[in-house]
């Protein structure tokens, strides 16, 4: 292996603090953080003996059950951009096909066909997901630094982190990383973050069928930020893969030929005062976002101009969250913190949020999980807490005093815990092993676990 070209590249986990359904018109911002899981893509080239022709690049997910995929790909002469088609190695095998790996992989290689060279060398992709992107099954007694979870993806129970966002960042610039000369893209610097960063959305938003905020993608590239969406219309209305156009239009929306792009993304205003840290609590009941947009959207629209104080009102106090964390951050550090503030911040958060939930009828901190933020937050060390994103049963996000006892204390709080909601009951709640991450995508250097992943 060793002399074989190798390119690993990881990006973050997500969580949306503050700014759910706000985040999602341009004239709101959503409070995000990265988060310590990453996903990990490395890519290898594959040496065929001369004279054989190959053209082919496989995929694969080693801590799933049958999850290989293989990809003949070809070029299309008339701008389609790169045709993927996944191939069978098995006859006895079915297609599992993975959409956000294929739709990545196409995005990806049409660019860079029509940026450098449509010849396209083959290789090998291997992805690797922190553990914490998918609960740890009760019977898995397992210390290998990436979980073999002996089920295929699809029967895997997601924790939220934004694995598919996390994914495609990570394959698009492992992807890149790997064909092109840095001269011509780099995604370890501004322009090549930004083209990166418009790459990754359009795949992923095609890879899901619907253009949504994109704060997901936006924190995989760029860690923790502040952010402000891009204006839907740059992505709604393009050529599909395979029709004509389809691949000098990709071009132009990645390279920004027409400085359409109006995504915000302010790292400066999002900090997490030394002493603090966030803590992120799975609920394994879990709810459906897109049901919860649609409704909460629906009421939006009917009702206004109530809506509009509403957010208005929530926005303020999301800024005033970021404002705090910053002071906080910036305050002298020999002068003891004072968390009241901060406090406040997140119980006018909660408040507001509980008022979009109940106008909306839509459960978004519905009160189960009131009761289960009100119990961590009365935890010493606790300072707030909310529910992340769209809420609903899916998760908490707390941000709490980094100290053992503290994350003791909470550990025993939620082992004891019974989850009872509305028509749910039972339901375990487990504290991930996560914290905030200021840092977006990165180029890793292989320390050696990786290798005995590797094909
Ligand atoms: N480790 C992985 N390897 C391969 N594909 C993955 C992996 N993790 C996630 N995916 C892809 O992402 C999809 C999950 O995306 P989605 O339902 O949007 O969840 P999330 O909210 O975590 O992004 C999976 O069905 C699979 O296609
Ligand atoms: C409602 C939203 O503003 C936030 C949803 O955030 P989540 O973190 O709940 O998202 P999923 O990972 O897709 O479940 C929709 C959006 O911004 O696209």
């Amino acid at each position: 292996m060793a002399d074989r070209q190798l390119v690993a590249v990881s990006a973050p986990g997500k969580v949306l603090l503050a700014g759910g359904y706000l985040v999602l018109d341009r004239k709101h911002t959503g409070l995000v953080f990265g988060l310590d899981a990453r996903i990990y893509c490395i890519v290898q080239e594959i040496l065929t003996s001369s004279g054989v022709v190959l053209s082919e690049i496989s995929v694969q997910s080693p801590q799933f059950e049958n999850a290989v995929w293989h990809y003949g790909y070809r070029w299309d002469g008339r701008d389609g951009g790169m045709h993927m088609s996944e191939l069978r190695r098995d006859a006895d095998l079915a297609l599992s096909r993975n959409l956000f790996i294929e739709t990545a992989l196409c995005y990806a290689l049409s660019y860079i066909g029509s940026v450098s060279s449509p010849i396209i060398a083959p290789a090998s992709i291997t992805i690797l997901a922190d553990n914490d992107y998918y609960s740890t099954p009760a019977d898995l007694e397992s210390t290998d630094r990436f979980h073999n979870f002996g089920v295929p993806i699809s029967k895997a129970h997601k924790t939220g982190l934004g694995s598919s966002a996390a994914l495609v960042t990570a394959l698009t610039a492992a992807v890149l990383t790997h064909y092109l000369p840095t001269a011509l893209l780099d995604i370890r610097s501004d322009i090549g973050k930004r083209r990166l960063h418009n790459l990754a959305q359009a795949a992923h938003c095609a890879a899901q069928g619907k253009v949504g905020s994109g704060f997901d993608v936006a924190s995989a590239v760029y860690g923790s930020c502040l952010y402000k969406r891009f204006s839907p219309d740059i992505l709604s209305s393009h050529a599909e893969p395979g029709a004509p156009g389809f691949a000098s239009q990709l071009v132009a929306t990645v390279d920004d030929i027409d400085s359409k792009w109006d995504t915000e993304i302010t790292k400066a205003k999002v900090k997490v005062p030394e002493g603090l840290r966030l803590v992120m609590c799975d609920v394994s009941v879990g709810s459906q976002t897109p049901g919860m947009v649609k409704q909460v959207l629906a009421w939006r629209k009917a009702n206004q101009e109530e809506a509009d104080w509403l957010w208005d009102d929530l926005q303020a106090s999301n800024d005033a969250l970021a404002k705090e964390l910053t002071v906080l951050a910036e305050a002298d550090a020999k002068v003891a913190p004072d968390y009241s503030r901060l406090r406040m911040c997140f119980s006018a958060i909660r408040e507001l949020i509980r008022e979009m939930g109940e106008k909306s009828e839509v459960s978004i901190e519905p009160p189960a999980q009131t009761k289960l933020l009100d119990a961590c937050e009365a935890v010493e060390g606790v300072v707030g807490g909310t529910v992340p994103g769209a809420g609903g049963y899916d998760a908490i996000a707390l941000l709490i005093q980094d100290k053992q006892s503290t994350v003791k204390a909470l550990k025993d709080l939620l082992e004891g815990w019974k989850f009872e909601g509305e028509g749910v009951g039972g339901g375990k709640v487990s504290m991930l092993g996560v914290r905030e991450e200021m840092e977006g995508v990165r180029v890793e250097d292989l320390s050696g676990y990786e290798s005995e992943y590797l094909q």
